[in-house]
């Protein structure tokens, strides 16, 4: 399933302030990037920290996992679509009604000339394990099965891809096809501390799974020597030496 569409590395800037963002990205000085904004520094910092990413020519995902009534969800869109964010997202959760308006939002409030950022859908976080999802959420179906049937509602309510593990990005590809983006966080390498992440996944494997996005956190923020975690865990997603 290796190498389909297109790949990319995006880094969580899970920080909780532009300073420590400069901070962080000096270490890339000349690097065009693919960050995410996620709740933390969007909450913190507002929009324009999004503005200044983009000025900085980086591209960037805006995370704030938008779960809401559709008419809420819709105005938000077009309010985020402003911004100029590559990727956003919503919970598949919302249902399909709250994922069309979470689209036509987009679409409405994309301004001419600019690219409708895509429109991605969470499916189960990387943090819940089907135990948990099981026997608190009372979702009494096999996580995988869950993701899939998530992944299919995305689709149908015309979103780009979704979020999940790279453990399931197979199965979604087979389901959804090869168009449809696979999103996935909980990377570490096999060394790496979990944290709270339980469905994790090396980024070689996230390859041979064929994601099309994985997005990494703490193994490249947290590490001592930022620019050569990012370059070491590039070449062993993307398969090549750099
Ligand atoms: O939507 C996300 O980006 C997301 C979904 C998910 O299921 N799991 C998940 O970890 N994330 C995000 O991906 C990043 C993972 O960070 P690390 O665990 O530090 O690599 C965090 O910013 C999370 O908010």
């Amino acid at each position: 399933m290796e190498g389909a569409g297109s790949m990319s590395l995006i880094i969580a800037l899970d920080f909780p302030n532009r300073t420590e963002v400069e901070r962080f990205l000096s270490h890339f000085a000349g690097e065009k990037l693919y960050v995410k904004v996620g709740m933390e520094l969007f909450y913190s910092e507002g929009p324009g920290i999004v503005s200044y990413l983009k000025e900085q020519g980086h591209q960037v995902f805006v995370d704030l996992k938008l779960h809401d009534i559709p008419n809420t969800v819709k105005s938000a869109m077009r309010s985020l679509a402003r911004l100029g964010a590559d990727m956003v997202n919503v919970h598949a959760a919302g249902g399909t009604k709250m994922m069309r308006a979470a689209w036509e939002g987009l679409a409405e409030g994309t301004p001419a000339g600019q690219e409708r950022p895509l429109c991605i859908a969470v499916t189960q976080l990387t943090s819940t394990s089907e135990t948990v999802m099981q026997q608190e959420l009372w979702i009494d179906k096999p996580l995988q099965e869950t993701v899939l049937h998530y992944a299919q509602l995305a689709k149908e309510s015309g979103l780009d891809g979704v979020v999940c593990s790279a453990l399931e990005a197979e199965a979604v590809r087979n389901a959804c096809g090869n168009g449809f983006h696979t999103v996935t966080p909980g990377i570490r390498q096999a060394a790496d501390s979990t944290d709270d992440q339980i469905r994790v996944v090396t980024p070689e494997d996230a390859r041979k799974l064929g994601s099309s996005y994985i997005v990494v956190g703490r193994s490249i923020t947290g590490a001592e020597h930022p620019l050569q975690a990012y370059k070491t865990i590039q070449e062993q997603w993307e398969g090549i030496t750099l």
